[in-house]
């Protein structure tokens, strides 16, 4: 890593000629007899099956936790790549893919294809995962154990399931000795949970000055939703096409200590305290019919029993009804509205002393539609007290819109390898990540910024992400496997969009 920065831009992509040239004249697996070699049915052995799950569990065992942005267990995370090294020794081996280590933690792999007038792509994760105090847990959280058909643990859904799945498909892929056409990417992060700014920033910045865009990553933060929405009684396929940005603020209150037998009227705390309950008293303005929801609902419109779907259809008229359903709930509240969450409060230090300082974090996950700067102002407005002072202690915008139109090449292929691995599910639909993703560091070398994990995902499970008893079945795993190496073939032969079944 350190390299690429002190030899300069000159000396990257003079290296990356070199290697890249290397590639092209090895010998050994780019044999022509592979190029354009039929396709590969996405069928695993019974031990490849057993093995893929003892290598997920594995992964969990290791305690990656990202603390802060000081602290993580670096230990975990040198042992991580020493694991990966281990279970996929083929994806290590083979000449086409070169892996780099950045940043000392995280993982970049180009894998070079046969075609390249092929733009290359990119597939995202990341393996430190969020601290998991045992208390509440069904069984310990990085036991890695498998019990009723599920691996529980830690990372199991966010997200060292995509990383283990990705790295498996393409250990599984290479076996059968294929051959990719169409370059890509595989980063994984290492501190996602705390920003990805060592980790994802970094990749980014080394793969922006080698001069590289790719044609669309694909990344967490999105699933096959089921039992979301009310009357919706089937599933439905998200692929999340923006992300929400974020604005964390400190409130701070000065005020003269003293003892507390004599009290001022007012303290630190008490103006803190009525200014973060005025915040949370005064939700931001329902934002619903700018953004991509709009687009999602009329997609859905039609999978909802009457009236809902008529009510769907003609938004122009029912919207103020629809919006007003939508913030009723508190996971759909989040698609319509930039959310507001009290995270931290300190202050005092005695019983008998009047406080000097009192200090809030809030925490805000901005609409698509809305920016730092303008959720800034409203905030400043709904505190309205000069003796609040507010620091800005991270801030970002949304992520701009990715296509989702029959051209989008990232879209259209997500649709069509959910159409194939899950034909029951009849609605692929563009939505919004509500979370924050290392796909932000990404914006410079890709305008198609995809969110998907192909899993099913029921409130309960989302209420175990960063949460307890975080679990994934073994037969979701398989098949995430089985939907990546589905999709790295697909993206070597996609020629069009397919019509869905239901639109015939
Ligand atoms: C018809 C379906 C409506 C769906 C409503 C969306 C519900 C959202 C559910 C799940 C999203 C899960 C996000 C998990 C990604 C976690 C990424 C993360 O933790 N990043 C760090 C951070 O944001 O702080
Ligand atoms: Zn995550
Ligand atoms: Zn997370």
């Amino acid at each position: 890593m350190a390299r690429w920065y002190v030899c300069g831009l000159a000396l990257a992509a003079a290296e990356l000629l070199l290697i890249f040239a290397t590639v092209f004249s090895a010998k050994g697996l780019r044999g022509k007899e592979f190029q354009g070699a039929s396709r590969i049915p996405s069928q695993f052995s019974e031990e490849e099956r057993v093995a893929m799950k003892e290598a997920l569990k594995g992964a969990i065992r290791i305690p990656t936790v990202s603390f802060s942005h000081e602290k993580s267990n670096t230990t975990a995370l040198a042992e991580f790549g020493e694991y990966i090294h281990k279970v996929f020794p083929t994806v290590f081996s083979t000449n086409f893919i070169q892996h780099e280590v950045v940043e000392q933690y995280s993982h970049l792999f180009t894998v070079q294809g046969s075609d390249p007038s092929l733009q290359p792509y990119m597939l995202l994760a990341h393996f430190d995962v969020v601290p998991a105090p045992e208390e509440g847990w069904e069984v310990p959280p990085f036991s890695g154990l498998e019990r009723d058909g599920f691996i529980h643990g830690r990372g199991t859904l966010d997200n060292k399931n995509s990383v283990m799945a990705i790295l498996q498909a393409l250990e599984l892929l290479l076996i059968r000795n294929y051959i990719p056409q169409r370059s890509f990417f595989i980063a994984l992060g290492h501190d996602e949970e705390v920003s990805g700014t060592r980790g994802a920033l970094k990749i980014s910045e080394l793969l922006q000055a080698r001069g590289i865009q790719v044609a669309f990553l694909v990344d967490e933060c999105s699933f096959i939703f089921d039992g979301f929405i009310p009357n919706l009684k089937k599933p439905c396929a998200m692929v999340s096409v923006t992300e929400k940005g974020a604005l964390d603020l400190l409130l701070q209150v000065n005020m003269t200590p003293g003892h507390s037998s004599a009290p001022p009227k007012e303290t630190s705390i008490g103006i803190l305290a009525a200014a973060v309950s005025r915040l949370e008293n005064t939700p931001m303005p329902n934002m619903f019919g700018s953004g991509p929801l709009k687009m999602t609902l009329e997609q859905l419109a039609n999978e909802f029993p009457f009236p809902t779907n008529i009510v769907l259809k003609n938004l122009w008229l029912f919207r103020p009804l629809v919006s007003r359903l939508m913030e009723r709930n508190y996971i759909t509240n989040t698609l319509v509205r930039t959310t507001t969450a009290l995270t931290m409060f300190n202050a005092g230090v005695k019983v008998n002393v009047i406080p000097p300082v009192a200090q809030a974090s809030v925490n805000f996950r901005i609409h698509p539609a809305q920016t730092v700067h303008e959720v800034l102002e409203l905030v400043k407005n709904i505190v309205a007290d000069d003796r609040v002072q507010l620091h800005v202690l991270r801030a970002f915008d949304p992520l701009p819109i990715s296509p989702s139109d029959d051209k989008a090449l990232g879209y259209q292929l997500l649709r069509q390898t959910i159409q194939s691995i899950f034909p029951e599910v009849d609605i692929v639909a563009p939505g919004i990540c509500i979370a924050n993703t290392d796909s932000r560091h990404y914006t410079n070398i890709t305008a198609g910024i995809y969110h998907f994990n192909p899993v099913y995902l029921q409130p309960q499970d989302f209420s175990s992400i960063h949460g307890i008893n975080e679990k994934i079945s073994v037969q979701a795993y398989e098949t995430q496997v089985k939907f990546i190496f589905e999709l790295i073939q697909n993206a070597d032969t996609y020629t069009g969009p397919v019509p869905h079944v239901h639109e015939l």
